[in-house]
């Protein structure tokens, strides 16, 4: 049996202030660093010991790994960055906050825009400096395939490959590994082990530093999933 633990960044200080963050490198908040200790305390009590994890290029997920891991005394494990995980990208919304969108363009349009498959946000233009052509962490990549703005679906299109080529291949000689990522990257790989429709996925909400635990057989089917905040 394999264990893969998908852990969703702790808070960060855009949720705190109902922006979206996307692509933004935004750090957590105290109550951030102190939900990932906790998830680190989580998995110590439950006995899951992460052999490596994988994580974003943003900070607020790399230091949540970083936390969680410390918690277990397993900050020695093998830790790979990959822009793959990185949340969806949220476009020119990226820094606006929530409400005052939805005040601007409608909730119906925000919920659109949130929720929707395959509607994505107004684009971020190239020229424009928050597009990711310009950020340094990028720029060993061709620019034609960094987004300007995603849909959940496009997240999927870039996490999928990602899923298949180098996380999954990991589970065949790890028992444990951990992803620490985001919202929108752990619901493409919550979409795909669960064989969930596009309509499913929308329903699905994965909170802040909770450890979701997928129990898998040798072939990767889920056996059994639960979360350890709510098993606490
Ligand atoms: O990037 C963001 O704004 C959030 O992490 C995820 O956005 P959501 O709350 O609209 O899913």
């Amino acid at each position: 049996m394999k264990r893969l633990v998908l852990l969703r960044h702790g808070q960060s200080q855009w949720n705190l202030e109902n922006r979206f963050t996307g692509w933004h490198d935004v750090d957590l908040t105290d109550q951030g660093r102190a939900e990932a200790k906790q998830a680190g305390a989580l998995l110590r009590d439950a006995g899951i010991l992460p052999e490596a994890v994988f994580t974003s290029v943003l900070k607020r997920a790399i230091r949540t790994a970083w936390i969680a891991l410390d918690e277990l005394d397993r900050l020695w494990i093998p830790m790979t960055k990959d822009w793959h995980l990185n949340e969806r990208h949220y476009g020119a919304l990226q820094g606006l906050n929530k409400a005052e969108t939805a005040a601007k363009y409608g909730d119906e349009q925000v919920h659109i825009w949130r929720r929707s498959f395959a509607t994505p946000p107004p684009a971020l233009e190239g020229n424009d400096e928050r597009h990711p052509c310009h950020d340094p962490r990028y720029q060993n990549l061709d620019t034609e395939i960094l987004p300007g703005t995603e849909s959940l679906k496009d997240t999927l299109a870039r996490v999928l490959p990602y899923w298949d080529t180098t996380l999954a291949p990991q589970l065949k000689h790890y028992d444990t590994l951990l992803i620490a990522a985001h919202g929108n990257s752990l619901r493409a790989l919550v979409m795909h082990l669960e064989g969930l429709s596009d309509d499913e996925i929308m329903g699905v909400e994965i909170a802040t530093g909770d450890p979701l635990v997928f129990e898998l057989d040798d072939q990767l089917n889920v056996l059994k999933r639960y979360s350890l905040r709510a098993e606490s």
